[in-house]
């Protein structure tokens, strides 16, 4: 919802404006078909890549305030939101705290994601589930876009 490149810019920038977390690499902006929930238009999706000494926990709480910050709106579950921030994984910790899901237990389904992810590191692997290039075969139908007009400058 909302000027959706500004928004997303501006969560990848707040996400580093505190110690701890290094940006390594961010993907090109997806126009993607909504994937659950209520009729909806489409989400501008990202995949940021990065360095962190934060311990799982910490980071979900610099992620969730980022997500405060922009006065994240959510209407319904999968619903039309200002700005969603998920971890997608962390290294190869594979853990079921329902606070914190590691890898994000719906990511190997996920277009949106896999796509932008394998971008930015054509070599990752999802643990658990096998190369993330591997996993793009099985999301082939999904409606995504690359929009390189949208594109974000990457976080200094
Ligand atoms: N890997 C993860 N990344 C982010 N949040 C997670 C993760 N695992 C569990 N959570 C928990 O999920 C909750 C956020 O769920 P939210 O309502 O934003 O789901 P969603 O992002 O809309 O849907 P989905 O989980 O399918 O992407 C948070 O309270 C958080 O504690
Ligand atoms: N296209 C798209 N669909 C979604 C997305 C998303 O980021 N992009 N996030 C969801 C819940 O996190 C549910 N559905």
């Amino acid at each position: 919802m909302g000027d959706r490149r500004a928004i997303l810019q501006g969560a990848v920038d707040a996400l580093f404006d505190a110690p701890g977390l290094e940006p390594v690499a961010l993907s090109p902006v997806y126009e993607t078909a909504p994937v659950g929930g209520p009729e909806q238009g489409p989400f501008l999706n990202v995949v940021l890549l990065a360095d962190t000494e934060l311990p799982p926990i910490e980071l979900l709480e610099r992620v969730q305030s980022v997500e405060e910050a922009f006065e994240r709106v959510r209407e319904a579950r999968w619903g039309p939101r200002t700005l969603d921030v998920d971890i997608v994984a962390y290294g190869s910790r594979r853990g079921g705290d329902p606070d914190l899901t590691l890898p994000h237990p719906r990511a190997h389904e996920r277009a949106f994601v896999l796509r932008p992810w394998a971008d930015t590191d054509p070599d990752a692997v999802l643990p658990g589930h096998g190369a993330v290039a591997d996993l793009l075969a099985g999301v082939a139908g999904q409606e995504i876009r690359r929009r390189d007009d949208l594109a974000l400058q990457p976080p200094l």
